[in-house]
């Protein structure tokens, strides 16, 4: 133990001073331990069904010990995303394998707010014979945008659906673009409304351009499984050879192609710095939630970011008032740091694994722009614009710039509602990496929300 208790009380009465009631009202806060199923503690939270411990209650009769894994539907407008849902869950329900969900309740998707912005996302449930699958479908483009770059409701793969009538449209390219962006590995695709093709030639070119259109962004074009089929006669129970039975094909292509991710215990450590103090005698004690990963009491550790990155020892663990051996992703901790002077730590670093991360200073990121209606700007802004970039529990002044070679970038105005790529060029250094999700603010406002897809600079 670190005598906390007895701590608090003599610092309380001797100083009195409202550091040491902070301090310990933060360390309070380690004992009341709350397990939240988000990536990060600056993540909106995921529905309870997508989380990956909690999903075998919400899935009531289904199997408890499948791999889980988030999929979604992506697309162009009307290519048929909401049926392939639909018709996934019909498909599978005579396996006793989902719950069918008809194509108006999943179109009818509930409105949640993930910071401040609104995002529209229905959610279903299904498995496979070896996973267990939560399917995420949008209804509209904007609701992709911005659940892809918030990650609200988060996808580790992704099926594209093309539609045979018309091609890869402009939203079959940004939302592959975007999936790209936002680290999604892995795609299916399923290419829809083959019931209204007469000619095979028709879909011989649909299957070539969108194996070009995968290669482009990065995607493993050649491999990739392409299913071809018509989720309308599937849904409506009707010419199983381009229905039922592409379902099926569409379900195992997932189970073989999309891999799960690492569970974020498999991840290195990380915990985000909430607070420091000082415990007379034993040393510095910085607190906060277990992002990812592992602590083990002994464990070498390197504090990252703000202008002091170093290397220490972990040599006590605290949570729920008790020292333990270790902690891991989702607990509230408080780590006590072998050597290391109250000065040193600071809220906004992070105490990671060695080497698992580094501070950048410049980043390219993907960002969407809140409108005045989701509480951001009511009017645009231009290059080199300076709010608040808030990262974990950082919060960094940022210049936002366009990339190098953007035609007009001194003219350019970015509106309300955008969803744009942008270089951050920070004050600070802090621990980042592709995938780090952060919001901007200004005057106390979120006015938008974005992806880290490129380290530019490390400090
Ligand atoms: N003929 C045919 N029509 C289909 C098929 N799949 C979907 N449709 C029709 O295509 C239209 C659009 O389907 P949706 O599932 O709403 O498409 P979506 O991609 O979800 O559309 P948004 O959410 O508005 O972007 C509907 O009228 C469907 O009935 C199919 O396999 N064959
Ligand atoms: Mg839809």
């Amino acid at each position: 133990m670190f005598r906390l208790a007895a701590q608090r009380g003599i610092a309380n009465k001797l100083a009195g001073s409202s550091r040491a009631l902070r301090a310990s009202s933060l360390y309070a806060r380690c004992r009341c331990s709350t397990w939240k199923p988000t990536s990060g503690p600056s993540l909106p939270s995921a529905p309870s069904w997508g989380n990956r411990r909690g999903y075998a209650e919400a899935a009531g009769k289904f199997s408890r010990v499948k791999p889980h894994m988030n999929i979604g539907t992506i697309g162009h407008v009307d290519h048929g995303k909401t049926t392939l849902t639909a018709a996934i869950t019909r498909v599978l329900s005579d396996k006793g394998a989902a719950k069918f969900t008809d194509y108006s309740q999943i179109d009818k998707a509930p409105e949640e707010k993930a910071r401040g912005i609104t995002i529209n996302s229905a959610h279903v449930e299904y498995e496979s014979d070896s996973r267990h699958y939560g399917h995420i479908d949008c209804p509209g483009h904007a609701d992709y945008i911005k659940n892809m770059i918030t990650g609200a409701a988060q996808m580790d793969g992704a099926i594209i659906v093309v539609s045979a009538t018309d091609g890869q449209m402009p939203q079959t390219r940004e939302h592959l673009l975007l999936a790209r962006q936002v680290g999604i590995k892995k795609l299916v695709v399923f290419i829809n409304k083959v019931d209204m093709i007469q000619d095979p030639e028709m879909l011989e070119l649909v299957d070539m351009e969108m194996r070009d259109l995968l290669s482009t962004y990065n995607f493993d074009g050649e491999n990739t499984p392409i299913i071809m089929g018509s989720a309308l006669a599937a849904l409506e129970g009707r010419d199983d050879s381009l229905g039922k039975e592409k379902i099926l094909s569409l379900v195992q292509a997932c189970d073989e192609w999309l891999d799960v991710p690492p569970r974020d215990l498999e991840k290195p450590f990380l915990m985000p710095i909430e607070d420091v103090f000082s415990i007379s005698g034993r040393g510095t004690v910085a607190t906060g939630r277990v992002e990812r990963g592992i602590a083990t009491k002994g464990a070498e550790v390197e504090v990252v970011g703000l202008g002091n990155t170093f290397k220490t020892t972990l040599t006590g663990i605290e949570m729920f008032h008790k020292e333990l051996d270790r902690g891991e992703a989702g607990d509230n901790m408080g780590c006590l740091l072998r050597g290391v002077k109250r000065e040193q730590v600071r809220r906004g670093q992070v105490i990671i694994a060695p080497g698992s991360m580094k501070a950048v200073k410049k980043f390219q990121a993907q960002i969407y722009v809140l409108t005045k209606d989701e509480g951001g700007r009511y009017t645009p802004f231009m290059s080199n614009y300076r709010p608040q970039l808030f990262l974990r529990t950082a919060d960094i002044t940022v210049a936002l710039t366009f990339a190098e070679g953007t035609p007009d970038a001194e003219e350019k105005m970015v509106m309300p509602g955008d969803n744009v790529e942008m270089v951050c060029e920070l004050v600070h250094d802090v621990a980042a990496e592709a995938g780090s999700r952060f919001t901007l603010r200004e005057g106390g406002k979120t006015i938008g929300t974005g992806i880290v897809t490129k380290i530019l600079e490390y400090a």
